[in-house]
């Protein structure tokens, strides 16, 4: 997929990860509608993006996730700004186990919702260009993150919804392909963050075992844009997910019906 006029969104896209998918899209010709909570942030990462890539290239819509009509509305914004929507990163996240539902709320609960309102604008059968939508779960959507059970959760949970999306969007004919990312821990905020009293809760006093996974060590964010990018380029890809980790990236290989069940497979 050449990138260049294509039109994106990326939530959570005011810092961190967010911000680095965008640059990409950017520096590759895509316009880009960013969605956050973060008024100030978004608005700043608005302006520097602008004085970069021109004015007419960006969009900040300030968007709760865990809001529909937010959500909603801002999708709404783009496609009236841009003219349809060909790239949709579904990003926004938290780890907080002290406020458990609002993690839920955000990280699943969120990216379900956004690849729901994503498809109502991409697919083919409703007029939609088709596209890519990429949904960022963790290496601990694939494995246990001891002090951050729900956050766990949450990841392994959009890992298995855009799995079984990426299969129902090539049934029902979508022409939208669906992946997910899979880093390691990554350098931003939320890693600065996470670990603190107020946000790991009663795990707090066994932090330490979340910080030894330190030793797999630790990524910038421009070791997962180039992933990122790889991912949105990629048409042979979809129900992938991409672990990325020190030293490159690489497709995981889930078991197949038949290793599970072995004779019993159908
Ligand atoms: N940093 C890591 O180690 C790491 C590793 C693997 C996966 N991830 C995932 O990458 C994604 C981005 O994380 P990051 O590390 O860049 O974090 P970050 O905290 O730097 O950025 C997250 C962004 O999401 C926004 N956001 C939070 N709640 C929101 C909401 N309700 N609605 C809209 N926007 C909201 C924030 O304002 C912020 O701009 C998350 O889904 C995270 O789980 C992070
Ligand atoms: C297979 C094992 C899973 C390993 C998980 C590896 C990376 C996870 C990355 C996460 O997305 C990062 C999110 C939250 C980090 C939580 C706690 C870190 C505490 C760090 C600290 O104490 O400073």
């Amino acid at each position: 997929m050449a990138l260049d006029g294509k039109v994106a969104v990326v939530t959570g896209g005011a810092q961190g990860l967010g911000r680095g998918f965008a640059e990409v899209l950017l520096k590759k010709g895509a316009k880009v509608s960013l969605f956050d909570v973060g008024e100030e942030t978004g608005n700043a990462t608005k302006g520097a993006f602008e004085k970069e890539f021109g004015p007419d290239q960006i969009l900040f819509c300030v968007c709760d996730v865990t809001s529909e009509k937010q959500l909603k509305d801002a999708f709404q914004r783009t496609v009236q700004k841009f003219s349809g929507i060909d790239i949709v990163c579904n990003n926004a996240g938290i780890s907080n186990e002290r406020d458990w539902e609002k993690t839920v709320a955000i990280n699943l609960c969120g990216v379900i919702r956004g690849t729901y309102l994503a498809l109502d604008h991409m697919k083919k059968e409703n007029g939609g260009r088709g596209g890519v939508i990429i949904n960022i779960s963790s290496m601990a959507g694939l494995g246990p993150l001891p002090a951050s059970p729900v956050y766990t959760a949450t990841k392994h949970g959009v890992v298995g919804f855009s799995r079984a999306m990426a299969m129902a969007s090539d049934a029902a004919g979508y022409g939208v392909r669906i992946n997910t990312m899979c880093p390691i821990y990554v350098r931003t905020a939320l890693l600065s963050t996470a670990g603190s009293e107020e946000c790991a809760g009663e795990f707090y006093r066994i932090k330490h075992v979340n910080r030894k996974l330190m030793e797999f060590g630790v990524l910038e964010v421009s070791d997962v844009v180039k992933a990122f990018d790889n991912l949105v380029l990629d048409e042979s890809q979809n129900g992938a997910a991409v672990i990325v980790k020190m030293g490159g990236f690489d497709y995981v290989k889930f078991p197949t019906a038949e290793d599970l069940l072995g004779s019993n497979a159908p």
